[in-house]
């Protein structure tokens, strides 16, 4: 009779956390994609816009791995307000060879939370300039925490800015950082500042206006844009298409229809074959995608890919199962 394994939040949090391993995880999630191997069908995705949710379906095989993931991935981004987290959901894993039922992980959002995390830490670390120590975070919620404890881990981050609409939420969230990394973050209720002062700037927010504009950024910037993951979604002046020197898409075919180059095409700020050759690279090792100079603004637009998904779900098993976590049934 065939065995599923049954692996609760608690399990998953000590099985991965964000640190290298998880980095290198996803790091090689995007090296898999780059090698065009990888079968990843579009985002299913289904708007409840009365309660300002979605849910989101991603998936991907990877030749090689012995399992698949689908991961089903709510964000109802009214829930703070009821104190309820924005995103939950859970991850199934099938057998790639007979796609046979073998584990379900229970993690409400955690394993998505821990994996773009760790996607904005491999955008900067081929992105950011190596010397890159300012930081601002625009947005308030748990991907902006997220977002710059990935930072640290790649970067030698000495302070951060952390601008939020809610200016309680963005202290609480500064307070909170500066404790738990041990740098020196602040809040900064003048986003243009905060964005013009900072060496990397993370948007980490649902916001469907523009927020970070075009004249605001400056030369050796890097930017990741990883809130905008659906068509009405858009954190940058689509103008910052105009002035950025590389531009790195997780996936084209998902940034052009839910990311950030969305709006820009729609704006008339990137074209079609905007920067063609450079979506065949994917912020990667294999792909050779790095920063040229330290006066290119680059920018990584953040969609969010199944083949992430695919990477974390198997990473986490195999770390649960060498410490036997989780229970076994038979079905
Ligand atoms: N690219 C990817 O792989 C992923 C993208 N996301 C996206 O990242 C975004 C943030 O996710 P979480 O941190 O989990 O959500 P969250 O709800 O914990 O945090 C969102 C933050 O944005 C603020 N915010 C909401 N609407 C805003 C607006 N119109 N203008 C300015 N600030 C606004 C909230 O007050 C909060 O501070 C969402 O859009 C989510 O869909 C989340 C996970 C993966
Ligand atoms: O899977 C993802 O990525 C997301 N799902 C729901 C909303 C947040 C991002």
């Amino acid at each position: 009779m065939p065995t599923l394994k049954i692996l609760t939040e608690s399990e998953l949090r000590q099985a991965v956390q964000l640190n290298a391993d998880a980095i290198e995880c996803i790091e090689s999630a995007f090296a898999a994609l780059a090698s065009g191997e990888v079968v990843m069908p579009p985002i299913l995705s289904m708007a409840i816009e009365e309660f300002n949710g979605e849910v989101d379906v991603k998936t991907a095989y990877v030749p090689g791995f012995e399992s698949f993931a689908i991961k089903m991935s709510p964000g109802f981004f009214d829930n703070p307000k009821v104190g309820l987290p924005s995103t939950s959901g859970l991850m199934v894993l099938f057998a790639a060879r007979t796609g046979m039922l073998e584990a379900v992980l229970l993690d409400n959002g955690y394993l998505t939370d821990i994996r773009t995390a760790a996607a904005g830490a491999v955008a900067a670390r081929y992105l950011a300039r190596s010397d890159a120590e300012r930081v601002c975070i625009v947005g308030a919620g748990r991907q902006s925490r997220l977002q710059l404890e990935a930072l640290c881990l790649v970067r030698p981050i000495q302070s951060a800015v952390v601008w939020a609409r809610n200016h309680d939420r963005g202290k609480s969230a500064a307070l909170e950082l500066s404790e738990s990394l041990g740098v020196s973050v602040t809040f900064g209720s003048d986003l243009k500042k905060a964005v013009s002062s900072a060496d990397i700037v993370v948007t980490t927010t649902p916001s469907a206006d523009p927020l970070v504009m075009a004249d605001w950024l400056c030369a050796g910037q890097h930017i990741t844009s990883m809130g905008s993951d659906q068509a009405h979604k858009n954190e940058l002046d689509p103008g910052c298409f105009a002035v950025v020197d590389r531009y790195v898409p997780d996936r084209r075919s998902q940034t052009e229809k839910l990311g950030e180059l969305h709006h820009a095409l729609e704006a008339g700020t990137a074209s079609v074959g905007f920067n063609i050759p450079r979506t065949r690279r994917h912020c990667c090792r294999q792909s050779g995608e790095s920063v040229e100079s330290d006066e290119e603004i680059t920018l990584c637009d953040l969609t969010g890919t199944g083949v992430q998904d695919t990477a974390i779900a198997t990473f986490a098993r195999m770390r649960a199962e060498a410490v036997s976590a989780g229970i076994d049934i038979e079905v």
